[in-house]
């Protein structure tokens, strides 16, 4: 099968909101004065003020949703580099559907209103309810022995993406988390993420939903024959997308896109979902302040990827399931840390002696 080469322009002219300079400043200036010694809060202060300046107001709320896209991989159907089988994905959405997986409970419990994406499930095994956003294409190809997607599929993902972006800002949305359903996914977020870092790919590999050692080398000998087969011929982010992604790392990407667009925050999650973040900073470099690391999954392409991404994560928590679980955990102390942030009163107010 030929690769082709990439047709589509690298990088599209995409307009990031800056992060909002007066919120930045007027939230430092109001950390400064509240009734604790300056920086005892650590990390709750540093969030918070990141959050007023994303979000554009020096005393920002946490008002999240969470958008789960879901595909199926023909590296999955094709190579077996997952331990599960790929029926596993619509099954896990019908799942999300009746609130039963870890992040539709996890969500709840922060108060984050949910969207289901289908951006490429089987057929035969997707929900037919009809709150499911469908993108409108299948399951992708074998990025080991072809591009996964036409750059059609790319432009309808990343454009749906967008678009539920441009919706959650309408809604009073502040802050947006990228999850993602996809039996075999690590695989295209590995390749994504050696591709991105110029990092040997075969090292960057690591069990996803828990290969033992046969399917892991398997899987490291698929990575290093897809960045092989594609690497000669990949133009840009979009077109290592295409070649080596997934409907749901595509739509993920036009989420963090459409959240520098409209102005929102965007927490990353996991290695799946931090390889779209990292594939929408390629396309445009300003998003990269807008995003937060909710956690650090133990997959090795994450810490990579983070690290590309100069992000440092909220949470350490040996989490690896994906579904934006640990995006969302990492909401919890967002909101903490504005609420203190808002709530506390200022050395004046409680009449507290300042600094001698
Ligand atoms: O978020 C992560 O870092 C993460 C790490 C390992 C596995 N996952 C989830 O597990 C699936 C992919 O694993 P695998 O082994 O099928 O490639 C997919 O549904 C992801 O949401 C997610
Ligand atoms: C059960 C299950 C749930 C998941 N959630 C995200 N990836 C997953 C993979 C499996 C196998």
């Amino acid at each position: 099968m030929t690769t082709g080469a990439d047709a589509h322009p690298a990088r599209p002219e995409i307009p990031i909101r800056p992060l909002d300079e007066a919120a930045l400043t007027a939230a430092r200036a109001r950390q400064r004065e509240l009734v604790k010694p300056a920086g005892a809060l650590g990390r709750l202060e540093e969030l918070a003020i990141w959050l007023a300046a994303a979000t554009g107001t020096a005393r920002p709320q946490v008002i999240p949703r969470v958008v789960i896209a879901a595909a199926d991989h023909g590296v999955a159907a094709e190579e077996a580099v997952s331990a599960f089988p790929p029926a596993v994905t619509g099954q896990m959405l019908a799942t999300f559907l009746a609130g039963q997986g870890a992040v539709t409970t996890l969500a709840t419990e922060v108060g984050a209103g949910l969207v289901l994406v289908d951006a490429g499930v089987h057929a035969d095994s997707v929900p037919a309810d009809r709150t499911i956003v469908r993108v409108g294409i299948g399951p992708s190809a074998n990025l080991a022995t072809g591009p996964a997607l036409t750059s059609a599929q790319v432009a309808a993902c990343v454009d749906c993406g967008r678009e539920l972006a441009a919706e959650a800002a309408l809604d009073g949305v502040t802050v947006l988390v990228g999850g993602e359903m996809g039996i075999g996914n690590t695989t295209p977020a590995t390749c994504l993420a050696a591709a991105l870092t110029g990092r040997d790919g075969a090292a960057l590999v690591g069990p996803g939903t828990g290969v033992d050692a046969e399917g892991l080398a398997r899987k490291r000998e698929v990575v290093t024959r897809a960045l092989a087969l594609h690497g000669p011929h990949a133009h840009g982010p979009l077109g290592w997308l295409r070649r080596v992604g997934g409907g749901e790392i595509a739509v993920l990407c036009g989420l963090a896109l459409g959240a520098g667009e409209h102005g929102l925050a965007y927490v990353c999650d996991g290695v799946i979902a931090t390889a779209a973040a990292a594939v929408a900073v390629a396309i445009a470099p300003d998003l990269r302040p807008r995003l937060l690391a909710g956690h650090l999954s133990p997959e090795p392409a994450h810490a990579v990827l983070l690290e590309h991404l100069e992000l440092d994560p909220v949470l350490d928590l040996g989490m690896r399931l994906g579904e934006g679980s640990g995006a969302v955990t990492a909401l919890a102390i967002l909101r903490l840390a504005c609420a203190a942030h808002d709530g506390m009163a200022t050395f004046a107010q409680a009449g507290v002696s300042g600094r001698d």
